[in-house]
């Protein structure tokens, strides 16, 4: 693999390939479909991709857990891009299969509980096994492993497949995220309408520390949007936090939340600062006046007119 390739979930026709050409600097890159998250975020440690981009998380279960441990251990990574992309699958099956046909389905294991519902009344004694990825799914449908894959419409044509029903979804507006990362980096300048991911070890039991944790950041005014805990491996009740921030390292409320983790908790590791998908500096200003670097400033000197008599 050439070093300025971009990997990502594979094989071809997974949902990961379509977020991945929506971004434009795809196009002038060699893309590799990888057979796993891990597979595709050790390509980049390796130095034989410049970037993958993997699934993170999906409005309907939170987080992928696959790809949040791949992130928090091994060398670090860092993310650089976000997508975000809505979802609606289709039932793919062998051309002649028909709905009573199929005794077993599968897929990766985040489209499960978005199609949970659908399978219930459609299919309810259907026996469902996981997939590496929905294209994966697809092509052990082909390879006659099972009867029908959940997948994108747009697979059907690469397997040979039908889709027998398409439009599934169980929960309106279904959105998965993914993101590109790479080796760690200079973040890319704040836009305005940027998200801070960090991954927060608070070691042994002592009571209050998360709160000490999210106080960091509520006393700041910081906004999260993610808080996911992922068990860190040393045994039961040992757990570290995946916390996604609204805005940039640069912004001075978050840099001096960080700063405040890193003294409060043992281990912090810093995932990136990165633009927002489908979100402005515009809205961000509208929603959360009094947060940006200005007007801490503005803040500040009226502190110092105050305090020198001046104000
Ligand atoms: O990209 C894919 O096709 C995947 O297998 C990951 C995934 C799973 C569920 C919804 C969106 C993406």
């Amino acid at each position: 693999m050439s070093a300025t390739r971009y990997a990502y979930l594979g094989p071809e026709g997974t949902f990961t390939e379509v977020a991945l050409r929506t971004l434009p600097e795809a196009a002038t890159r060699e893309l590799t479909p990888m057979l796993s998250v891990p597979a595709a975020l050790d390509a980049v440690r390796a130095g034989e991709a410049a970037a993958a981009l993997v699934p993170i998380e999906n409005s309907v279960e939170g987080g992928i857990t696959a790809t949040l441990d791949a992130l928090t251990s091994g060398e670090p990574l860092m993310i650089y891009r976000e997508v975000l992309l809505s979802i609606r699958f289709a039932l793919l099956v062998r051309p002649g299969t028909k709905l009573t046909d199929i005794k077993t389905v599968t897929a990766h294991p985040a489209a499960q509980p978005q199609v949970r519902n659908w399978i219930k009344t459609n299919l309810p004694d259907v026996l469902w096994e996981s997939a590496a990825s929905n294209a994966d799914g697809a092509r052990l449908v082909q390879e006659g492993r099972y009867d029908a894959a959940f997948a994108g419409e747009f697979a059907a044509a690469t397997y040979g497949l039908e889709p027998l029903v398409t439009d599934i979804h169980d929960a309106v507006n279904a959105q998965t995220r993914f993101v590109l990362v790479g080796r760690p980096a200079r973040p890319a300048a704040p836009t305005g309408a940027d998200k801070t991911s960090v991954v927060i070890w608070l070691g042994p039991d002592r009571p209050g520390a998360l709160l000490e944790l999210l106080q960091e950041f509520a006393v700041r005014g910081v906004n999260l949007m993610l808080i996911q805990s992922r068990p860190t491996g040393a045994g039961i009740g040992n757990y570290c936090f995946a916390v996604d921030a609204e805005g940039h390292i640069a912004d001075r409320r978050v840099g001096e939340a960080l700063m405040g983790l890193k003294r409060i908790a043992p281990k912090v590791r810093f995932l990136g600062s990165y633009p927002r998908a489908g979100v402005t500096a515009q809205d961000v200003a509208e929603l959360r006046h009094g947060t940006s670097d200005q007007e801490f400033t503005e803040a500040s000197d009226w502190l110092a007119r105050c305090q020198d008599g001046r104000a």
